[in-house]
């Protein structure tokens, strides 16, 4: 474990004096995928090689293509041209979507793109929405307000920043994103940009059983109206087949023996420019408060995280801030702690996706961490309970994902794939943000 911990400080100290970028002269993603797979870097995967062609397709049609400028001219004299369909590509875990998207991205030879995690994305446009809205100037001409709406211009301002936009982890749970999806990407799209997005879902599966289904439907047909559509399920989690038995930053605790974690702060601290001290960051406006870090490393535990309304944009912050994060005391997680599990599952997607370095203190091994358990209907918490009255929703139903957990149990799955991925030196010797 120390072995692997001085590697990675080494590492970042390294990255750390190499301000250079590395220039690309390849000639698309199909030229780099077959490169990486000649010189031993990759399995040969025949999925894989034909979402490579797609990828190829896109890079060629993209060369030459620009969108419209949105100006009053272009509005009455364009004659826009046609956006080249984009590519949505779902699957198990662990199957590849997200390097293929990252070749691509890295290949791709345009300026104006841009690649985000889907939950960050949202996040950001939620933000954009409150802000635009605080800065319009309402018409009451008519001695009534007249019905403004935010999208539009979000949408301007996402397209004048990006026209190429490859999204990871393109999933829909919150009833506030399902609701708005269909007229942000049709804006969008309008505006040509171009969507690639990995997901585990199939576009049909997007907010399966979720609330108010019916007003989401119809974005389903402008995803597939505007990207083509390809499964990557070869069966294989390449996070498992390439791992290294460096079982040893995810410790399962144990009464008697002496506690794991204490000598590795200490050791990590002792790299950073700072004291041990609480943390205290203000995040839209509230205070989280975290009770022990030293510089880059963050010692928490599962209940501060977890237990807390804490919500992806504030594990995003954490993201910005600290390298590596101690999660003491991750207990089984179940349908009966939905909110706790949830939070969990996103904690780790944002840890995952920054590459941020976990060492976890947990009752049970990885397998072991989520109890798969379908949920009753007459089995329901008194907080769903209490939402389902605001929401005037009788027993019946419960078949919604938010009571029977079917999106969780879903991504548990991920979760744990990710998890044990992150435990190998790999993980530990890459640094920085994906
Ligand atoms: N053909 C391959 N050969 C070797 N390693 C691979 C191959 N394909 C993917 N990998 C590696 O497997 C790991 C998982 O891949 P990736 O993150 O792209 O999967 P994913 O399908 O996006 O998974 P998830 O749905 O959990 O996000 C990565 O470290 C990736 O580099």
């Amino acid at each position: 474990m120390f072995q692997i911990l001085k590697n990675s400080c080494k590492k970042r100290r390294k990255l750390q004096l190499k301000f250079s970028t590395t220039a690309s002269n390849n000639k698309g993603p199909m030229v780099t995928l077959n490169n990486k797979i000649n010189k031993g870097e990759l399995y040969r995967d025949e999925i894989q090689l034909k979402i490579g062609k797609s990828l190829q397709r896109i890079y060629d049609e993209t060369t030459n293509y620009q969108p419209a400028e949105k100006n009053l001219l272009s509005k009455f004299f364009s004659s826009r041209e046609k956006a080249p369909k984009g590519l949505y590509i779902y699957g198990a875990v662990g199957g590849g979507k997200t390097m293929l998207m990252d070749l691509f991205y890295s290949t791709c030879d345009i300026k104006k793109k841009s690649r985000v995690h889907f939950h960050e994305f949202m996040v950001d446009v939620h933000a954009k929405i409150h802000e635009t809205k605080k800065h319009v100037v309402r018409d009451y001409s008519d001695d009534k307000p007249k019905p403004f709406d935010p999208i539009p211009p979000v949408a301007n301002l996402i397209s004048a920043n990006a026209w190429m936009i490859c999204f990871d982890e393109f999933q829909v749970t919150d009833v506030a994103d399902a609701m708005i999806l269909k007229r942000l990407f049709t804006h969008l799209f309008n505006n040509g940009i171009v969507m690639i997005a990995t997901s585990n879902r199939a576009p049909d599966d997007l907010y399966k059983n979720g609330l108010q289904r019916s007003n989401f439907v119809p974005f389903i047909q402008v995803l597939k109206d505007h990207c083509e559509v390809i499964s990557l399920d070869s069966g294989i989690d390449y996070r498992l087949k390439g791992l290294q038995s460096s079982k040893s930053n995810y410790f399962v605790k144990s009464d008697h023996k002496l506690d794991p974690v204490e000598p590795i702060f200490k050791f990590l601290c002792s790299k950073e420019n700072d004291v041990v001290r609480g943390r205290t960051f203000t995040i839209q406006g509230r205070d989280v408060t975290f009770g022990k870090a030293c510089g880059g490393v963050l010692e928490t535990s599962f209940e501060e995280l977890c237990d807390r309304p804490l919500g992806a944009n504030d594990y995003l912050h954490l993201t910005q801030f600290f390298h590596t994060i101690i999660i003491r005391d991750v207990p089984q997680m179940s349908l009966k702690i939905k909110s706790q599990t949830r939070r969990f599952i996103t904690l780790i997607d944002a840890l995952y996706d920054h590459r941020i370095k976990v060492i976890i203190t947990a009752s049970i091994p990885i397998k072991e961490l989520f109890l798969t358990q379908k949920r009753d209907k007459d089995n329901i918490s008194d907080e769903d309970r209490m939402l389902m009255d605001d929401l005037k929703m009788g027993k019946d139903d419960t078949s919604a994902n938010i009571f029977t957990g079917d999106e969780e149990i879903f991504a548990f799955d991920r979760t744990v794939s990710r998890l044990t991925q992150m435990q190998s030196e790999e993980y530990w010797n890459k640094d920085g943000t994906r």
